[in-house]
């Protein structure tokens, strides 16, 4: 099996505050890993680091072999937490716009997907609920062939039918020559979907494993493990 990342020793810190503490972690490639912590726990620190937004105070991180860097980026496809359109958009927009900025990036992909989450193409950004902005975000962010898609909180504030909507737009899409890394608390709705999970706690990996094993282990779902463990 090969890693796709392979993190070591990795700290951050704002000023005073540690948000990683000597995290060590490697992602296999092909898997769907689930990094569950709760609030302040370092999850989107990591992200961020891991996508070349933020650098590491100190440690060492290597995505598919290298630094994060040019390269590194180029196979990131990453969903933030927060939504990344102008407001004057349409959705048709939006399209041609991340068309124009990534070379992988599979136009009819995206239409498809846009077909699947049924969102109008001539709908301006500005009009879409939450739930249809994080569809459409998704979209995009699941249209490009990159080789690892990081989601940061891809369900968190939308309704539970759009919840499902997303997840199946997940599953449909994922192939398994790629890595995706999710961060979640809604540990329940999205359990099913992981491969591998990652217990995060002030910025270290306080559990991490197989989820099917540990489901076996612990005589219990994640979201029971997740309860026990942060509960
Ligand atoms: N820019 C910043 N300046 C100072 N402290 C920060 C900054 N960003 C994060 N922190 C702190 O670092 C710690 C980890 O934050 P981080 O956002 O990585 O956690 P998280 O697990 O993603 O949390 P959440 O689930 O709330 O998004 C927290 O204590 C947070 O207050």
């Amino acid at each position: 099996m090969t890693n796709i990342i392979e993190i070591k020793g990795l700290s951050k810190s704002y000023l005073n505050k540690k948000a990683l503490n000597n995290l060590d972690l490697n992602i296999e490639k092909g898997k769907v890993v689930g990094i569950l912590g709760p609030n302040g726990s370092g999850k989107t620190t990591l992200i961020k680091i891991i996508t070349g937004i933020l650098r590491q105070s100190k440690g060492e991180i290597l995505i598919d072999g290298s630094k994060p860097g040019v390269y590194t980026k180029s196979i990131v496809s990453y969903l933030p937490d927060r939504n990344f359109l102008y407001k004057w958009m349409t959705v048709e927009d939006s399209i041609k716009f991340y068309k124009d900025f990534y070379k992988d990036f599979d136009e009819s992909k995206a239409y498809e997907l846009l077909k699947f989450m049924k969102l109008d193409r001539k709908a301006k950004v500005e009009s879409l609920s939450k739930g249809m902005n994080e569809k459409l975000n998704l979209t995009l962010v699941l249209s490009r062939n990159a080789k690892i898609y990081i989601l940061d909180e891809p369900i968190a504030g939308v309704d539970p039918v759009a919840r499902d909507q997303i997840l199946d737009a997940i599953i449909k899409n994922y192939n398994r020559e790629s890595t995706m890394i999710i961060t979640t608390h809604l540990v329940r709705d999205m359990e099913n979907i992981f491969d591998d999970v990652v217990f995060l706690r002030e910025g270290v990996v306080e559990l991490s494993g197989n989820a099917e094993e540990l489901r076996e282990e612990r005589s219990m779902q994640i979201d029971d493990l997740y309860k026990e463990i942060f509960g």
